[in-house]
């Protein structure tokens, strides 16, 4: 997949004539991948035309507003779609002034020649444009509401079900186990100290599931493993501001410190807890892992 970033005025035709995509695709979920499969059917290639920052983010004018998949991660997603191009456009102060005209024109000059969009999907300032500004300039393929349980599938509805701790719908509108990547961090070492080790994530930018202790498979350098996962502030120990997210991983004595891992979150187990004593949090994290290998025992790979 080739990523082209596109920056305000500075636009040059893509050499292919494309099929491309339009949105924002934070989680790139099932109704996201109905879009990016219909540009894929076509005889042109096929692209996605994304934003970054999300226009959420920069509108809102949120710091570090989470998502479900930041852009490495949505990039290397759509790439494991079949995508040919990923169009990367900076959003920023001018781009969100654009009129729908500009943004056409701007689509046109990119050597966008089909595109693919939701019903519902609407661009350029004050959201003014719709399917049939579209339909005036370019061959238009419109996604009927894909909806799942009377729901239809999207960001916002994800992000409620994670919100809940409900991983096993998050994973049914997602398509895929969500899954998050982020940098092995120190911690404070304590972990080993009661035989229960952690790599503790960086996870800045992303959406978390509600705090608990949940089952987790973790991918690093291409190897699967399993394991539990704490998100939460660590009440027992000593409280920490910061939320953290820890994975003790099975069966891995690797030192993985600085190294990306990606923790995919597979089953809700419990909330976290403050205990009277260290002892009892360790005999609850005996508990956990024995339900968490009995799990893991489950799934056939
Ligand atoms: C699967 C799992 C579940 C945990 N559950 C709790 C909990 O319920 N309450 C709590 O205070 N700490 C809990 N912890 C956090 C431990 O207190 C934490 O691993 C310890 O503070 C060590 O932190 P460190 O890795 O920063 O050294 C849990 C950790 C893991 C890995
Ligand atoms: N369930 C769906 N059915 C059909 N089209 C969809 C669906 N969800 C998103 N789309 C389309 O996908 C494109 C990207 O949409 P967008 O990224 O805004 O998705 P979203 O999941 O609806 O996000 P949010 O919940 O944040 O509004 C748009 O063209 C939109 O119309």
């Amino acid at each position: 997949m080739e990523i082209i970033y596109v920056k305000n005025n500075d636009i040059k035709p893509i050499k292919d004539p494309l099929c491309c995509a339009v949105g924002n695709f934070d989680g790139v979920h099932l109704g996201h991948q109905m879009l990016i499969n219909e540009a894929k059917n076509h005889s042109l290639k096929s692209a996605v035309l994304t934003f970054y920052p999300h226009p959420s983010v920069f509108l809102k004018k949120i710091k570090n507003y989470p998502l479900l998949t930041p852009m490495n991660i949505k990039q290397d997603i759509i790439e494991s779609l079949g995508v040919d191009y990923l169009i990367i456009f900076e959003f920023n102060d001018e781009i969100a002034k654009y009129s729908k005209d500009e943004f056409i024109d701007i689509m046109k000059r990119l050597n966008i020649k089909s595109v693919v969009c939701g019903y519902d999907f609407t661009f350029g300032y004050k959201a003014l444009g719709n399917v049939s500004d579209l339909k005036n300039n370019f061959m238009v393929y419109v996604i009927p509401k894909y909806v799942l349980d009377d729901v239809r599938v999207s960001s916002s509805y994800i992000r409620e079900l994670l919100s809940y701790g409900n991983i096993y719908d998050a994973k049914r509108f997602l398509g895929r186990d969500y899954t998050i990547r982020g940098r092995v961090i120190y911690g404070s070492m304590q972990g080993r100290l009661i035989g229960f080790p952690t790599a503790n994530v960086f996870h800045d930018g992303y959406f978390l599931p509600r705090n608990g202790v949940y089952f987790v498979s973790v991918l690093y350098k291409n190897k699967k493993y399993y394991g539990m996962c704490n998100i939460g502030h660590n009440p027992t120990f000593n409280f920490q501001t910061e939320l953290r997210v820890e994975v003790h991983i099975f069966d891995m004595d690797l030192d993985i410190y600085d190294e990306v891992i990606d923790v995919s979150f597979l089953k809700e187990i419990r909330d976290e807890k403050k205990f009277q004593s260290i002892d009892e949090l360790k005999c609850q994290l005996l508990k956990d892992k024995e339900m968490c290998i009995s799990l893991s025992k489950e799934i056939k790979d």
